[in-house]
């Protein structure tokens, strides 16, 4: 079943949460909606579940709309960050609930629990309530209990939001092998971007009401549609840029501009990105790279981040390095080193057209 979502706004007040959002989520796929804490993903999934009415725009469930559809009739399963578990029925009976409400025969509701039980592998626990178990197990009922009446679609809101990260992170590979098995259309809210990119096949990033981009966790991260997009995703070293006859001037730097349709409009305001990761550091200079001393020197395992000043240009820069080539270079606090951007992106400023390239 394909979500479709055209023009989507949505008020609360004076304030509007979301302004004018199409999307379009195909069948079987699992999508995540990404997005810092108020961007309105939550607002979203909730009007997609039918719990709360846009102002303007329609939500299309497989080409037919679903707007007078109650959240019952629109087959959806909801699992929410904090447990909505029946604390007074067991793990078996709180599966069992949906079907129970729509007078499943007896036979259907138990063989059905226990495939659902054991799909999301809780065999054995099934008289257990919830107070017995543990958050993960809590919400793996939560997820078996939403897929009892089989929906056509399952809405996840930051299901994993309140347990610990090494349980998180378990629980979100464990989310996309159970994917992988049921491909039901799954759309799950989350404001990580490990987990997003971890559990999803498309990544919807969203930022004050308005989607800035859609694609793959590859495509998000590599060619970011906006300056947004490419801070929200890891860190970054930021500046203030203008292009000068193709070349980015940065403080007393200037770079070749990448590559762009219609070329880069003269002298107008620009940000430019460098990723720590594509920050090159040398120990000998080298073509476009700039004098720079090592600040501080941190192992982070397989990667080292090396914080830099440069006198052309304003604040601290971050390279990440990887653990080898950090080695050879034995970098100290008070080195001078010289530092190269392998790839810059640049957005101008307004609008926020972009173009990004390899140099
Ligand atoms: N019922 C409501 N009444 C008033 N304001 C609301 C209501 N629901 C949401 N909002 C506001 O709309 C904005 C978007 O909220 P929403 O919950 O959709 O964001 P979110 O991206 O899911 O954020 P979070 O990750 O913090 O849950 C927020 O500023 C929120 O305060």
């Amino acid at each position: 079943m394909s979500i479709e979502i055209r023009g989507l706004s949505k008020s609360f007040g004076a304030f509007q949460a979301l302004r004018g959002v199409d999307l379009t989520v195909a069948s079987g796929e699992l999508t995540a909606l990404l997005g810092p804490s108020g961007c309105g993903k939550t607002t979203l999934l909730r009007i997609v579940a039918g719990l709360e009415t846009p102002d303007e725009g329609e939500v299309r469930h497989h080409g037919e709309p679903v707007q007078d559809a109650s959240p019952r009739e629109r087959n959806v399963g909801l699992v929410f960050q904090h447990y909505a578990l029946f604390r007074h029925l067991t793990v078996f009976e709180n599966v069992a609930f949906a079907l129970r409400v729509r007078k499943r025969p007896r036979a259907e509701v138990e063989a059905r629990v226990r495939e659902l039980v054991e799909l999301v592998q809780l065999s054995g626990l099934e008289d257990r309530r919830p107070a017995q178990l543990s958050g993960g197990q809590r919400q793996r009922v939560a997820l078996a209990r939403a897929l009892a009446t089989r929906p056509k679609v399952l809405l996840l809101d930051e299901p994993f939001g309140a347990l610990d990260a090494r349980v998180r992170q378990e629980l979100r590979r464990w989310l996309r092998r159970l994917h992988d098995e049921i491909h039901v259309t799954t759309l799950f809210v989350t404001h990580d971007q490990e987990e997003a990119f971890e559990v999803s096949d498309r990544v919807v990033l969203m930022n004050r009401g308005r989607v800035e981009q859609v694609g793959t966790p590859r495509q998000v991260f590599e060619e970011p549609a906006s300056p947004f997009v490419m801070q929200f995703l890891g860190s970054v070293n930021a500046f203030q840029a203008r292009v000068v006859g193709g070349r980015a001037r940065v403080g007393g730097l200037e770079f070749e501009a990448p590559p762009r349709e219609g070329g880069w409009p003269e002298r107008h305001p620009a940000q430019l990105f460098v990723r720590p990761h594509e920050l090159e550091v040398y120990r000998t200079p080298g073509p476009e790279s700039f004098p720079a001393e090592v600040l501080r020197v941190t192992p982070l395992g397989g990667t080292v981040r090396v914080e830099l000043s440069a006198t052309a240009v304003e604040g601290p820069l971050e390279a990440e390095l990887d653990a080898r080539r950090a080695e050879a270079l034995a970098l100290e606090p008070g080195d001078r080193v010289y530092a190269a951007p392998r790839r810059l992106r640049l957005f101008t400023e307004p609008p926020d057209s972009l173009t990004a390239s390899a140099l």
